[in-house]
């Protein structure tokens, strides 16, 4: 039953508009700035790093990545964040999450101009998020990939039950809060939710997105015929392999719709992450861009 999903198809034709939009640019002088910091060596960080740094080159992004060791302190960090906010060639700041514990997160997140805020985690950006304010302003770009994979996939989750575990700033909140934006009815799961309840408001979803960091956490007995799955988790096994948060091969003959992982929604996330950067480039330099994609 199930249809992949191909989130690497998908994000390559984002991409493709992407580079339309920064060739328009390029014709007035603009080259779109990305500024990446990490700071010590987590695993799905590295990941990201290393497909954006590649994927950035090709749509006329201009990328860089400072990197700092795992005890680096938070002055040294927030140093940076200043000089970065600072230099006009850069547009768009993301500092990798998780930072080391020494460094407050918190801290880190509002220092940088919500203006440059590509993650969208500055209170201000995060703030007009839930007050759904129309208009330009970054989101987070995980659930904003999410958002227009669904779109693509002709997914109108208006009346809908969706059903969205793992509640962090980075993926699952600000997932909730896009789809309470369109109107979808929002389960939010966490540690926290007794298995039961997991259970039954599961079997009840149309729509499942998992972002947990728990390989295999959900399986095809447990959804409704039909669901749709989203897995965002990036999980790597021991023997080099990498696992989403769903158990694909129980899931995929239940699923509609499903995402694969590796291809789903992490190559979505990088294409978003070049897409919000151009944007705001494009608002950084006063130019109105035409948006050949949903843009919310
Ligand atoms: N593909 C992509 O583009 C991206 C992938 N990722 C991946 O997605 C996953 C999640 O990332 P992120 O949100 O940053 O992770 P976090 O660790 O910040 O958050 C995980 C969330 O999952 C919840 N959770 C953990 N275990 C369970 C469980 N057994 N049952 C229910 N909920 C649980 C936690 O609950 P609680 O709050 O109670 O602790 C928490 O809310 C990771 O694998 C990460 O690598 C992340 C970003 C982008
Ligand atoms: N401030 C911040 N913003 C983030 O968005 C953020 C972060 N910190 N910290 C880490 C997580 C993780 N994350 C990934 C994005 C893409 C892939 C990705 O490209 N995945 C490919 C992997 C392909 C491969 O190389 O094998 C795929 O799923 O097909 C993975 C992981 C973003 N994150
Ligand atoms: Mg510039």
């Amino acid at each position: 039953m199930g249809k992949l999903i191909d989130g690497k198809q998908i994000a390559k034709d984002l991409r493709a508009a992407v580079a339309v939009q920064t060739e328009k640019l390029a014709t007035q002088g603009i080259t779109p700035g990305l500024a990446v910091i990490l700071v010590g060596d987590d695993p799905a960080s590295e990941i990201y790093v290393r497909n954006k740094e590649r994927a950035a080159g090709k749509v006329g992004v201009n990328a860089q990545t400072i990197k700092y060791p795992a005890d680096a302190s938070e002055a040294e960090v927030l140093a940076k964040i200043a000089e970065l906010n600072a230099d006009d060639s850069v547009d768009a700041i993301l500092v990798q999450s998780p930072v080391p514990s020494q460094i407050d997160e918190h801290k880190v997140q509002e220092a940088i101009d919500p203006r440059k805020d590509v993650d969208g985690f500055h209170p201000e950006n995060i703030g007009r998020l839930y007050a759904n304010r129309e208009g330009y302003y970054p989101v987070a770009n995980t659930p904003r990939g999410i958002m227009t994979m669904l779109h693509h996939e002709g997914v109108d989750v208006a009346g809908k039950h969706v059903v969205v575990i793992g509640r962090s700033i980075l993926v699952g909140r600000p997932m909730a809060a896009l789809l309470q934006g369109a109107n979808a009815t929002v389960s939010l799961l966490h540690r926290y939710t007794p298995a039961s309840l997991t259970e039954l408001l599961v079997s009840e979803a149309d729509v499942v997105i998992v972002a947990t960091g728990v390989a295999g956490l959900i399986k095809g007995s447990e959804l409704k015929a039909g669901a749709v799955v989203i897995d965002v988790g990036i999980n790597r096994l021991e023997d080099g392999s990498l696992v989403g948060d769903v158990d694909f091969a129980s899931a995929e003959p239940v699923a509609s719709l499903i995402t694969p992982v590796p291809g789903g929604v992490g190559p979505m996330t990088i294409a978003t992450l070049l897409q919000t950067t151009v944007e705001l480039a494009a608002q950084h330099h006063g130019v109105a861009l035409e948006d050949p994609w949903q843009t919310i």
